[in-house]
């Protein structure tokens, strides 16, 4: 398959002696690059959501690593710093644990520079392998409901559910493309149709609350999202809104795929119950694009993620290979000790 004509945008970049992020705060009005030049500011791009999406932020999280190396930092301060930057995401955890276990082997801040590139290179390899297991699943003609953003910018390159949607537009399975819009922050509607325009991929925005509506119409077949943490039944943490996705689907037999790398899969959590939830500032929802639209003092609850429970979904897309109606004892053939 042709990759690259799909592949374009890449927003993290390393630039050997600073981190050059595409701030996705201002996509898609402005491309603005943001340069981070320690291990405080890439802690702060990604708390602030310049940089996003599980495996994006372990990447910059690994860059983080090897700025403070690069500067003689003391790097447990660093990991701690960057660690705490959000909960939810278990790839942030596992890109510094990795950068941690070459610390703790003695690596110099060039060997931090070369495990960074390689956790970047093995998440865009991961990401091409997955768009082509999940897009076999996927039934020519079909139509497909995404959320959130899952694609180039939110990983390496290429995307984890976004990466399966291209594909199968690739191979002609897929018809139809519908993103929702992803409230409070509009990673769909901002970032996901930002995408697929530049690729040239036909596909329409709904807003989050019309999803039902367009299952019942059976324009769409599977709805396929991105995952920030997939615990060892199955239980995955995603975007607030997947959740409900996967209810409605389940309703209207719509099928329903997680894809994602297995830096997003962690054995040590044994469910979804066990998952952090991060809440955000309440303002967020108070407003859209920054412009106040709730009355003062109103109050708001902003819970940026949501447990979609094993049992709803029909396959775990990761890069070792397919897991069809996950559970304790099917995650365990792939990623058991
Ligand atoms: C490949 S990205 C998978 C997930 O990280 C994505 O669906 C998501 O929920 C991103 O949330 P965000 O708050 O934008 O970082």
């Amino acid at each position: 398959m042709d990759y690259d004509r799909y592949d374009r945008v890449r927003a993290v970049q390393w630039r050997g002696d600073h981190l050059h992020l595409l701030d996705q705060r201002l996509l898609p009005q402005e491309e603005r690059w943001i340069a981070c030049r320690d291990a405080a500011e890439v802690t702060q791009a990604i708390r602030d959501l310049a940089v996003r999406g599980a495996p994006a932020i372990g990447i910059a999280a690994a860059w983080g690593v090897v700025l403070a190396a690069q500067q003689g930092r003391v790097l447990d301060e660093a990991l701690a710093m960057l660690r705490a930057a959000r909960p939810t995401a278990v790839n942030l955890m596992w890109a510094l644990d990795r950068m941690k276990a070459r610390i703790a082997a003695g690596a110099d801040a060039q060997m931090l520079e070369r495990e960074a590139q390689a956790i970047q290179d093995e998440d865009l390899a991961a990401n091409r392998r997955m768009g082509g297991l999940g897009a076999a699943l996927i039934a020519p003609g079909s139509g497909v409901l995404t959320h959130c953003n899952t694609g180039s910018l939110a990983t390496a390159g290429f995307g984890t559910a976004l990466g399966v949607i291209r594909a199968g537009v690739a191979q002609g399975r897929i018809e139809r493309v519908y993103a929702g819009e992803t409230r409070p922050w509009q990673q769909g509607a901002r970032l996901t149709m930002y995408e697929l325009v530049r690729d040239g991929i036909p596909a329409k925005l709904i807003a989050d609350s019309a999803a039902a509506h367009l299952m019942k119409s059976g324009a769409v077949q599977w709805v396929i999202v991105g995952a920030d943490r997939i615990a060892a039944n199955g239980d995955t943490a995603n975007k607030i809104g997947t959740y409900q996705l996967a209810i409605a689907a389940k309703h209207h037999g719509v099928k329903f795929m997680v894809a994602a790398p297995s830096s997003t899969v962690d054995m040590a959590t044994a469910s979804g119950a066990a998952i952090e939830i991060e809440l955000r500032d309440p303002t967020e929802l108070l407003g859209i694009g920054g412009r106040r639209v709730v009355v003062e003092g109103a109050e708001a609850w902003n819970p940026v993620f949501d447990v979609t429970p094993a049992n709803l979904i029909d396959a775990i897309v990761t890069e070792r290979g397919v897991i069809e109606r996950p559970d304790a004892a099917a995650m365990s053939v792939l990623f058991g000790a």
